[in-house]
């Protein structure tokens, strides 16, 4: 069987890692006040395989063989687990259906080709038998970007890149590397570290998601103010379709008409299998560095934020949450014997009459030789000070930086324990952030009104551009069991139609798949949708590609 690891079929990571909140003496009564939640220290409830009931697969024994002739019969397996992993991707969504047996249609196959050959000729043979393939990444998407359509008559192939999983090459001369597409995050990092450069990309998914996952959802990582966005990062291209390789040699730029790069990042499978990126890599930097400042309000760490995008400082990161996220940061911290230096720092607030209820917790990270980043610091330092904020050195970075990728896991532990969370994120003009922000708090609120149960919204900036910022919402509530997924679904749309009413988008970096695709037509006009339909209908006539995201049937 191929030698390709998964995350667990019912949450996100892997087995044997979970939250818990031992020595987290602020936690449970936070999400008492924050959602009505009683932690008891009980173990929750949640799922066995064996509860579930599975639609069979439904390829028959001469199509499996043709494509076991291809790829290895070890690699093209039929396996209710493994169909099961490859169905959907990492939303509430997704969870709260696998956990009620709500999987109408899975992939019938699940198939590990070894290189861009063998991409090939499983496209061929697929195209030819008029089955659907689904190119999966690490399945970490949360915008329903990987489910067949659930009336797919057609055999469904999984097509999984795991095995593509090379840093093939890099041009050391130019700073690019090219690097297969079914690569995840922490192997991508190992090659390139072991030779001194890094690809600066790490969304909060990093550790389970793949470079080819990352190029067809348009992904963006904490550290982008720097090293930029995937569609900046990535340059080259290659992408199999069934009449050949689509090759975009990686240029640093190029006026060739319509970007044909820019066209597939972002394609979520529509357009053809990519198999290789070439992308941007950067020298090591001899220092990085992410320090914690705080603000007196919201309003405030936007302005310096704001303020630092147009300054001579480039950070890596510009991160500020708001007064609700900080408190919920703050009462994940670890009970401290003896010298309490968050204590200390509170008292001192207080005395300088500051609203502890209403501090803003952010985040900047620097990297660079160590005369820039001092450079920079100096800069962003006496910005924060104008903005009546307070820096509070490195340590809160140190703890930020190294639970960065755990806070999945708090999402399953809630499940397990009645509550839905999930996450939405848009990008704006600086000038409508904080119109955003309230427009989606408001709308959040009264959705939680009408589903009738108490509700949790908290937000946080990340990202800066020139002319604007992405906003990520966090959002959680205690669900009613079998109304779980309606009453997601009700504080989701409300958040989703604040997002395009009040000047953003309905997605800066998860992508559109289902979950976001009833908002497109508002997002990006009635034509743009038309010319974005024109190109899939041309490039999959017989829509073999995984059809049904982005524009949906
Ligand atoms: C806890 C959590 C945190 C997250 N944090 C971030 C974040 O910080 N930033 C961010 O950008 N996203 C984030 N995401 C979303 C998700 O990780 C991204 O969308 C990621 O880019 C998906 O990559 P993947 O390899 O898992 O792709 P998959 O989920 O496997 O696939 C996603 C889509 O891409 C297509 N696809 C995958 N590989 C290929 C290929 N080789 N060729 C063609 N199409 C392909 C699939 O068909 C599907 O449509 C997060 C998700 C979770 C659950």
């Amino acid at each position: 069987m191929a030698n390709v690891k998964h995350m667990k079929w019912w949450g996100w990571g892997v087995e044997g890692i979970a939250f818990t909140y031992d020595n987290k003496p602020a936690f449970a009564p936070f999400v008492k006040k924050a959602v009505g939640l009683e932690l008891d220290g009980s173990a929750g409830s949640s799922v066995s395989f064996s509860d579930l009931t599975l639609p069979s697969s439904t390829i028959d024994q001469a199509f499996l063989a043709e494509l076991g002739a291809i790829v290895g019969t070890d690699n093209a397996i039929v396996d209710d687990e493994l169909r099961l992993v490859h169905t959907y991707g990492k939303s509430i969504r997704d969870l709260l259906r696998i956990r009620a047996s709500d999987l109408p249609r899975m992939p019938d196959v699940v198939v590990y080709p070894a290189d861009e050959a063998e991409v090939s000729a499983v496209v061929s043979a697929a195209v030819a038998a008029n089955a659907v393939i689904i190119p999966f990444g690490g399945g970490s998407n949360i915008s329903g970007s990987l489910e067949p359509h659930p009336g797919e008559a057609r055999v469904v192939i999984s097509l999984d890149l795991g095995r593509l999983n090379k840093v093939v090459s890099i041009d050391e001369g130019s700073g690019l590397a090219r690097i297969q597409a079914g690569a995840q995050g922490p192997f991508i990092e190992e090659q390139l570290g072991a030779r001194g450069w890094t690809m600066g990309h790490f969304p909060d998914s990093f550790t389970h998601s793949t470079l080819g996952g990352w190029v067809a959802t348009r992904s963006s990582g904490m550290q982008s103010d720097k090293y930029g966005d995937i569609a900046d990062i990535a340059r080259g291209l290659r992408m199999v379709r069934p009449a050949g390789i689509v090759d975009i040699r990686p240029v640093p730029s190029a006026s060739t008409g319509p970007s044909v790069r820019e066209m597939i990042l972002g394609s979520e499978g529509r357009l053809g299998v990519i198999t290789e990126v070439t992308v941007q890599v950067h020298r090591t930097p001899e220092v990085r560095e992410i320090n914690g400042y705080l603000f007196p309000n919201w309003e405030a760490g936007i302005a310096a934020m704001h303020e630092i995008s147009e300054s001579d400082a480039r950070p890596t990161v510009t991160r500020v949450s708001d007064a609700r996220e900080s408190g919920f940061s703050f009462a994940t911290g670890k009970a401290k014997t003896g010298f309490d230096p968050q204590k200390v720092l509170m008292a001192y607030l207080k005395r300088r009459g500051w609203d502890l209820e209403g501090i803003n917790l952010s985040f900047i990270g620097f990297e660079g030789s160590k005369s820039h980043v001092a450079y920079e610091k100096k800069i962003v330092a006496r910005i924060v000070k104008k903005h009546g904020g307070l820096g509070v050195g490195k340590g809160p970075g140190v703890l930020y930086d190294q639970k960065k990728f755990d806070t999945p896991y708090l999402r399953d532990f809630l499940l397990d324990r009645g509550a839905a969370a999930d996450v939405s994120e848009t990008a704006a003009p600086w000038s409508r952030l904080n119109e955003i922000h309230d427009a989606v708090y408001a709308a959040a609120n009264e959705a939680y009104e009408q589903i009738g149960t108490p509700g949790w919204i908290m937000s946080h900036l990340s990202h800066s551009y020139h002319s604007g910022a992405c906003l990520y919402f966090t959002f959680a509530f205690v669900h009613g069991g079998d109304t779980a997924i309606a009453q997601y679904d009700v504080v989701k749309r409300a958040i989703q139609q604040a997002f395009v009413d009040h000047g953003g988008t309905i997605s800066h970096h998860h992508g559109v798949g289902r979950e976001h695709a009833p908002w497109l037509e508002q997002d990006i006009s009635t034509e743009g949708v038309a010319l974005m339909s024109g190109l899939f209908t041309a490039a999959d006539p017989k829509k073999n590609f995984n059809p049904d995201k982005v524009i949906t049937y």
